[in-house]
């Protein structure tokens, strides 16, 4: 396959020193320590729950856990999955991909296969912890920290609320060039609003805690790629064609839960309020991820937490949100390739399924870092290739990445300024100061 040999290396552990060697070594195993300490820490709520069976599982749950912290310290071969969840096998199948791919030089193992694979299948295996011992399969490990995180933006929260639903008041009279400001503040709120993970920090509080629009002026200048002009075309042009029948969709491929999901919610809500947009679908994580990204759980709590939140406007956001829920103008879906170790390049031939429902969208808004490795395969790109290319013929519909840097790709910049940058600030693509809004349209 000429194609496939013509894109360049993947990120791996087994560049020493890179940002990937240094979260399979440091921090993959500090979420792990986490993981575990979350569980213990459990273990008396388990027992009034469920009696001596729920300690038993914690205990089995752990002793998993340690053992594939282990294996991963150690770097020892990754192994296929032996449950059997609905997407082991395809799991498996992945894993003998990547021992074709090695050609010999070894099993597939922690630091020489892939980071996006390794970490991924981390993951995996820690929702497989939980999942095969019942009676505590349904656990979810990250829960806390996300809503945690949530009640730590609390002022933020209101802040963006309140804004929100002032603008809500005269929405109607707003002209073309303010309904654009206004769209720009709020996909830069929910640019920003990506720097709250939790994955990044190895757990530690992320939240956001100044005024979400207050400083968005004096962080343009890190905005690397901002295509924000081009996403407001696609949608002024897709009104324009927009009959009956045909409705204006957006999709927001969504990352973490906590402040982040509430600035994308806000985002969603503007875009039918300013009717951009007839219909909004989201799509979440169909099991716990990356520390903090949102499951359809996280996503009704939030919808909840607000609604029954002692803040007018606050409230009044949750209300607003059930009915879109309830109308059908916001959809929440999910699928198990989102949470498969698969680039998008491979969507078309995995999840077919998923990829045909994309292609009914007039807009894509792929949200966070995560997102961004998955759309540009996670490969040691030049700085300069094009975004459209990286993409490897991932194109259902016009596409925009939303995301801080904070693992070391880059894609779609000038011809220099990824050196400039580098040249005085060598950790630019993993500190989440820098972020981009980086669009590609359909072919
Ligand atoms: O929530 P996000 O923006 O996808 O970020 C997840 C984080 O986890 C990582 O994938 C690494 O562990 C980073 O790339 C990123 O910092
Ligand atoms: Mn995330």
């Amino acid at each position: 396959m000429a194609a496939v040999a013509a894109l360049p290396v993947s990120l791996s552990g087994r560049f020493k020193g890179s940002f990937a060697y240094f979260t399979i070594k440091d921090r993959l195993p500090q979420i792990l320590t986490r993981v575990i300490d979350t569980l213990h820490r459990h273990k008396n709520e388990f027992f009034e729950e469920h009696g001596e069976k729920g300690v038993e599982a914690e205990k089995r749950a752990i002793s998993f856990l340690s053992k594939l912290r282990n294996e991963l310290q150690t770097d020892k071969p990754v192994t296929p999955l032996e449950d059997e969840l609905p997407d082991a096998a395809l799991w498996n199948q992945y894993l003998d991909y990547q021992r074709n791919l090695s050609n010999g030089n070894g099993e597939p193992s922690w630091f020489q296969s892939p980071w996006l694979f390794v970490e991924c299948y981390m993951y995996r295996r820690i929702h497989a912890a939980l999942a095969q011992n019942p009676p505590i399969d349904n656990f979810d490990v990250f829960k806390e920290g996300k809503a945690q995180n949530f009640f730590e933006s609390q002022e933020a929260v209101i802040a963006l609320c309140t804004y929100f639903q002032d603008l809500l008041k005269n929405i109607k009279d707003l002209d073309e060039k303010q309904l654009k400001e206004e769209l720009f503040k709020l996909l830069q709120v929910s640019l920003w609003g990506n720097k709250c993970d939790l994955s990044f920090s190895a757990g530690e509080d992320s939240s956001q805690k100044s005024s979400p629009l207050q400083s968005l002026e004096n962080l343009i200048p890190y905005v690397l790629v901002n295509d924000m002009e081009k996403l407001w075309s696609v949608l002024v042009n897709a009104k324009k064609n927009d009959t009956e029948n045909s409705k204006v969709r957006v999709d927001i491929i969504l990352d973490n839960a906590g402040f982040e999901l509430l600035s994308d919610l806000v985002l969603a809500d503007f875009l039918l309020s300013s009717k951009l947009a007839d219909e909004v679908h989201f799509h979440g994580k169909s099991i716990p991820w990356y520390v903090s990204d949102t499951t359809k759980h996280d996503f009704n709590w939030t919808i909840k937490q607000l609604q029954s939140a002692n803040h007018k406007w606050m409230s009044k956001c949750g209300i607003n949100w059930e009915g879109n829920l309830k109308t059908g103008v916001w959809v929440y879906c999910d699928h198990m390739f989102w949470t498969l170790p698969h680039d998008f390049s491979r969507m078309a031939e995995v999840a077919p399924d998923l990829y045909a429902d994309l292609q009914k969208s007039n807009l894509l808004l792929f949200k966070g870092d995560l997102n961004y490795r998955k759309l540009t395969g996670d490969r040691k790109w030049e700085y300069s290739v094009p975004f459209h290319q990286a993409l490897n013929k991932f194109h259902p519909a016009p596409l925009c990445s939303l995301r801080t840097l904070k693992s070391d790709t880059q894609v779609g910049l000038k011809p220099g300024q990824g050196e400039q940058i580098q040249a005085s600030e060598p950790e630019w693509m993993i500190s989440g100061k820098y972020g981009i809004v980086q669009f590609d349209a359909a072919l």
